[in-house]
């Protein structure tokens, strides 16, 4: 994979790893201790994320959600349950949350991400369609979407029979007809089901559901689904066709696909004029899938005898909408998901994503982040910290005024290349790249997004090993091409900054500097130093930071020969003085030296 290449760069600076109060505490607060990926690891952030630990983050629930759902939030945060907000006083609370829960009545627009100023970390959709969050914005600002996409299913599967089986038999009119006091027998003649072809667009979880119900019902079921595998639809006896097949020869269109850009107004006036004359259509999917103004010209052509609507492109409507009050349509107010068993999954559901998005786990239903199984999570997890910390080491490396633009990430493993999935370590080392020369935080969900705004281009190669596919990875390595390194022997033979680190007893450890091989583990913050290889050097370097009570962890020399040039990684575990570092640097061997704070 390429991150295509931007105008800015990456300076490094030794004072830019300062970020906001704010934003530390909010990061803390909300990514706690079982963080992986969002917790910044600098001695000044482990200060809040200590300070941090008891406070609750805040969950904004913007819309109606079952008790249940409500119960489980309130046993992990304070809960703000604000109905039926302005939206300016949705930018205004946004500022205190740490998440935010809506159903379809909310816009989760740019401008609420703007207003949340970094704080808001989980949007929850509690329902399927996510039309109505803005997921650009929400990728941009490391927002975090997920859904509930599975509990309201069988309702809104219901909701499209019930439509479907009340517009077959003038229902509502009827129902409305009597309530006024008349009896118009011969007015209210329907049409039978039996036998009629019923055209499934989009053949997803509802589709499915309302294609199983509509064989039951003797309808003859087509659909419609560019994604949709053959076997499925065959396995339930439906025939997939194409989009012209299902409308051309469709007695009933149901549609099931989810509002897009490509399926914005795809029933629209030239596909209308393909249609059967007197085709029935149901809408449980979104209002934004038909041209409402075209669908108004077909029912009054008599094209379309009779629409059913649960959705429109405007919600509420307008009163006067010429087609709600449509003589042959019938509509209802976005009920689809509306029944008690429905919300209460839905509350649950939702509920548990967005607790388990605050507590820093994977969300099985994040919609703009890439979902990693929690057994392959489990294998990873060393090396998602072994792949920040190499970023961290590598950038602490380049000089200050280099701009940072290009890094090869280089991937050995035993196992096959279809294996490995690379996006979360990916996005790691750009975290370990991007935050300590920059005041951003960096997390899965917005990792290539920063990464391509500051014009770092991250390119990816996996070297097959081989031998026992027992580990995920072998090693992986960091190079940092066209820059100058503040620690000259960090430079490889081929000209870039080379760190190279693997996962030994489950701790990352680096294993190489540029040229010569090491092995320190990287628990704490580390010393580099070049220096004639000779007696004594440990011991010299050993003392200085024992005189002010600095704890070495680990020690370890890589040499090119016996008394020739070394390198010396010094694992510590707390910050030397500069002081003490200054007299390391004079030690009469060491010929270049860097402190790398992990
Ligand atoms: N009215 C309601 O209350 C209600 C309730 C639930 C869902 N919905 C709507 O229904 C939609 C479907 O829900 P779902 O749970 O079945 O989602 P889903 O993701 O399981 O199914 C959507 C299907 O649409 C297909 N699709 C995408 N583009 C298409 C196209 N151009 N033509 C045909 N098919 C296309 C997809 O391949 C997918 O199979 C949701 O996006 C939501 O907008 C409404
Ligand atoms: O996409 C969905 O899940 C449905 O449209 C339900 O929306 P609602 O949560 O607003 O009822």
């Amino acid at each position: 994979m390429a991150i295509a290449a931007s105008s800015t760069s990456l300076k490094p600076s030794p004072s830019s790893t300062t970020a906001s109060w704010m934003r530390h505490h909010s990061l803390s607060t909300t990514f706690g201790v079982t963080a992986l990926f969002f917790r910044r690891s600098e001695p000044r952030c482990r200060r809040f994320v200590v300070l941090s630990m008891d406070a609750k983050p805040t969950i904004l629930v913007a819309e109606k959600l079952g008790e249940a759902g409500v119960k489980l939030l309130k046993d992990f945060a304070n809960v703000d349950c604000s109905y039926n907000l302005s939206p300016e006083e949705l930018c205004t609370k946004i500022s205190l949350c740490d998440a935010l829960i809506v159903r379809s009545g909310t816009k989760v627009n740019r401008e609420v991400f703007e207003s949340s100023s970094g704080r808001l970390k989980v949007v929850g959709r509690a329902g399927v369609g996510i039309d109505n969050v803005d997921l650009a914005a929400a990728t941009e600002h490391g927002c975090l979407v997920v859904n509930a996409p599975t509990a309201n299913t069988v309702a809104a599967a219901e909701h499209g029979i019930a439509l479907l089986t009340a517009m077959a038999r003038n229902i509502a009119q009827a129902d409305g007809s009597v309530k006024a006091g008349k009896w118009e027998r011969s007015k209210y003649v329907g049409v039978s089901l039996v036998g009629k072809i019923l055209a499934v667009m989009g053949f997803g979880k509802v589709g499915t559901e309302v294609a199983r119900r509509a064989k039951g019902l003797g309808m003859h079921v087509i659909a419609h689904d560019p994604y949709a595998p053959a076997d499925r639809a065959r396995a339930i006896g439906v025939e997939l066709v194409s989009f012209d097949e299902a409308i051309s020869s469709a007695d009933f269109i149901s549609l099931h696909m989810p509002l897009t850009p490509s399926t914005s107004k795809i029933l629209n006036e030239e596909n209308f004029a393909k249609m059967k004359k007197g085709v029935r259509i149901v809408n449980v999917a979104r209002g934004g899938v038909i041209d409402e103004e075209a669908l108004v010209k077909a029912l009054d052509s008599g094209i379309v005898a009779q629409a059913a609507l649960d959705v429109f492109t405007v919600e509420p409507p307008p009163k006067d909408n010429k087609l709600v009050q449509h003589v042959n349509v019938t509509a209802t107010p976005h009920l689809g998901a509306s029944t008690m068993e429905a919300q209460e999954g839905v509350a649950i559901e939702i509920a548990e994503a967005v607790v388990g998005a605050l507590k820093g786990e994977l969300a099985a239903t994040a919609v703009n982040a890439p979902m990693v199984p929690s057994e392959v999570l489990t294998e990873l997890k060393p090396f998602v910290s072994l792949a920040e910390k190499l970023g961290r080491l590598a950038v602490q490396l380049v000089a200050g005024g280099s701009g940072v633009k290009s890094v090869k990430v280089t991937y050995a493993s035993a196992r096959g290349p279809d294996d490995l999935d690379t996006r979360l370590l990916r996005a790691m080392i750009t975290k370990g790249l991007i935050e300590p020369i920059s005041s951003v935080f960096v997390n899965l969900v917005n990792a290539d997004f920063t990464a391509k705004q500051r014009g770092l281009r991250i390119t990816e190669e996996r070297v097959i090993l081989d031998g026992s596919p027992e580990s995920p990875l072998e090693f992986i390595q960091v190079q940092i091409a066209n820059v100058e390194s503040k620690f000259a022997s960090a430079i490889s033979d081929s000209g870039e900054i080379k760190v190279e680190g693997r996962v030994k007893d489950g701790i990352p450890h680096l294993t190489r500097v540029g040229s010569f091989e090491v092995d320190v583990s990287l628990e704490g913050s580390i010393i580099l130093c070049r220096q004639v290889d000779q007696p004594g050097m440990i011991g010299k370097v050993g003392s200085i930071l024992g005189e002010e009570n600095v704890n070495v962890s680990f020690m370890s020399v890589g040499r090119i020969a016996p008394r020739k040039q070394a390198i010396m990684a010094i694992g510590v575990d707390e910050e030397p003085s500069k002081q003490s570092l200054k007299r390391i640097g004079e030690i009469s061997a060491v010929e270049e030296f860097v402190y790398l704070n992990l």
